[in-house]
């Protein structure tokens, strides 16, 4: 057995793992990386970016066909096989060549193979060829093992094969049939993707579709589903699954429902990868998410002891676990080199945008972009707030970017503060419109200020003024 020291081992080569990493490097300390699969993780090769790319030959085409002169130069229907192919090329052909080449360009150690922490600073590396070599850190560890698709115990269902979000993102072929248990953005995103690309999609939603969204972000997203012909059951629960020798899936639910399709799609939520992973040597429990203190160091860990990411369980993002990831690599840097630990509210080593600012855009037809606390999750945190509605059809900037533009807007203001804390935006294209909010909410921007931000005409941004108009002055 080879034994190595480095100042920092991260366990997990996802976004989250990578920027770690490197953040570690550029701080001066030396840093090694442990994948057990691809370098890049789930995010390159089995979730944002390949599901993006099946979303966005049928979103361009839909823009186009809201467009008069447009329109009439759209003759043909969408290439499914196109689109699988450009989505083959977003998730490198599922090779993480490049990224490798990017870790060995900014000095970072891959160690190929399993990890598990075996004691304190010690971690075991084991390779697919069962041959293990030791990492000793000198500072820190930090778990980035992210997290994978769960599966609920339903009978029947691990015997059918059911698809997880890894088979729906990097499918060879589209179903005839889909059925997808869950309404949550995993299933929303690959019904409007498979739909688009040909599938007849059952989707049980049994506790409706985004749940967790603005109830009129899932309403919408409903209603344009079930205009896709997508066969939303709102309520329905799948109580067995089998598939039948001949392939076909039956579901049943629980109103007694039989649906049968070709692939079932299982998007119920996410399990942390901390099964396997050593917890158990340091006294942690295996199989749990990983509490963490604002540094992101694990409670009851020891101060060595870091998660990131997904693993954390504070936001179940790319972008937001990457910006865990610049506090952690900073704070372990400040904390081996003896400098001043900034970790106070909004310090530089310390995530507190993960507790009311985190932004997220779900990529359906419409789109949902969002940050902070919905009405719903703002009142249930004490907060005094006004709720301001906006039909975002109704703003100039959006009227010419597509006929007939549906959309809505809502920001939630805090009454006592006078500052938003939370903002979501339904229609078309509103994905890059949602960073405006995000540094309003970041920023504790107040609303009299705010009037001073003005929106350039005619752009779908005008719905800032509208909103404002509408709380009044
Ligand atoms: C279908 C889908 C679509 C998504 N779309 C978006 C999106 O559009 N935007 C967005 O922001 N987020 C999206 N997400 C969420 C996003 O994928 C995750 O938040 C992100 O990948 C988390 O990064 P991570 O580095 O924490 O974990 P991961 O990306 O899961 O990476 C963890 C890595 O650790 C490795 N690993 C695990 N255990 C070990 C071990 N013991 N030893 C060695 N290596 C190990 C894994 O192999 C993996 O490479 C999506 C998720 C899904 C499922
Ligand atoms: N565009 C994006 O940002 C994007 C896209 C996809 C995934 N993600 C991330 O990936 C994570 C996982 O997505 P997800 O859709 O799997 O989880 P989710 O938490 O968004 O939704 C899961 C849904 O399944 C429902 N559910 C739970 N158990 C069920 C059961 N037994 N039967 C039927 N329904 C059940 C829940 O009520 C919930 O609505 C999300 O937290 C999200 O942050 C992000």
């Amino acid at each position: 057995m080879t034994a190595i020291e480095y100042d920092v081992v991260v366990i997990g080569a996802g976004p989250v793992g990578e920027n770690v990493a490197d953040r570690v490097v550029q701080g001066g300390l030396t840093a090694a990386i442990v994948e057990r699969e691809l370098v890049g993780g789930e995010c390159s090769y089995w979730a944002c970016m390949p599901t993006k790319a099946l979303l966005r030959s049928a979103s361009a085409l839909r823009a186009a066909r809201h467009l008069p002169g447009a329109r009439e130069a759209v003759t043909g229907d969408l290439d499914a096989a196109a689109v699988l192919a450009r989505r083959d090329s977003f998730a490198s052909h599922w090779h993480d060549d490049g990224q490798v080449s990017w870790l060995e360009s900014v000095g970072i150690a891959l160690h190929r193979g399993h990890g598990r922490i075996t004691s304190a600073r010690v971690v075991e590396v084991t390779g697919v060829d069962g041959v293990a070599t030791t990492l000793t850190a000198r500072h820190a560890v930090v778990v980035a093992t992210g997290s994978s698709a769960l599966l609920p115990d339903l009978p029947g269902l691990r015997a059918a094969a059911p698809w997880s979000s890894r088979e729906a993102a990097s499918a060879s072929s589209v179903p005839r049939r889909l059925a997808i248990i869950g309404g949550g953005v995993v299933a929303a995103e690959m019904a409007t993707a498979f739909a688009a690309l040909g599938s007849s999609v059952t989707m049980l939603a049994r506790d409706g579709v985004l749940p967790s969204a603005e109830p009129f972000a899932g309403a919408r997203v409903t209603d344009s589903l079930r205009d896709a012909g997508v066969s939303v059951r709102l309520g329905a629960e799948a109580v067995s699954v089998k598939r039948d020798n001949g392939g076909t899936v039956h579901l049943d639910t629980a109103s007694g429902e039989r649906i049968e399709a070709d692939e079932v799609l299982v998007a119920v939520g996410r399990t942390p990868n901390t099964r396997d992973i050593g917890l158990d040597s340091i006294g942690l429990a295996p199989g749990a998410w990983l509490a963490v203190d604002d540094t992101m160091r694990v409670v009851g860990g020891g101060e060595w002891l870091y998660a990131a990411g997904d693993v954390n369980r504070r936001a179940l993002l790319t972008h937001q676990g990457k910006y865990q990831a610049r506090a952690v690599g900073d704070v372990i840097v400040a904390r081996a080199t003896g400098a001043t630990v900034e970790d106070g509210r909004w310090g530089r080593h310390v995530a507190t945008a993960d507790e009311r600012a985190v932004p997220q855009v779900v990529f359906t037809d419409p789109e949902i972009a969002s940050v902070g606390l919905t009405a719903a999750a703002a009142e249930a945190a004490g907060l005094r707030i006004r709720v301001v509605d906006y039909d975002l059809g109704r703003v100039a900037g959006a009227a010419l970017h597509a006929d007939g533009y549906q959309g809505h807007a809502r920001m939630v203001v805090d009454e006592d503060r006078k500052v938003i804390v939370g903002c979501t935006l339904v229609g078309p294209d509103v994905a890059e419109l949602i960073h405006a909010a995000t540094i309003a909410i970041v920023g504790e921007v107040p609303l009299d200020r705010l009037w001073h931000a003005v929106p350039a005409y005619p752009t779908v941004s005008e719905v800032w003024l509208r909103l404002l108009e509408t709380y009044g002055r």
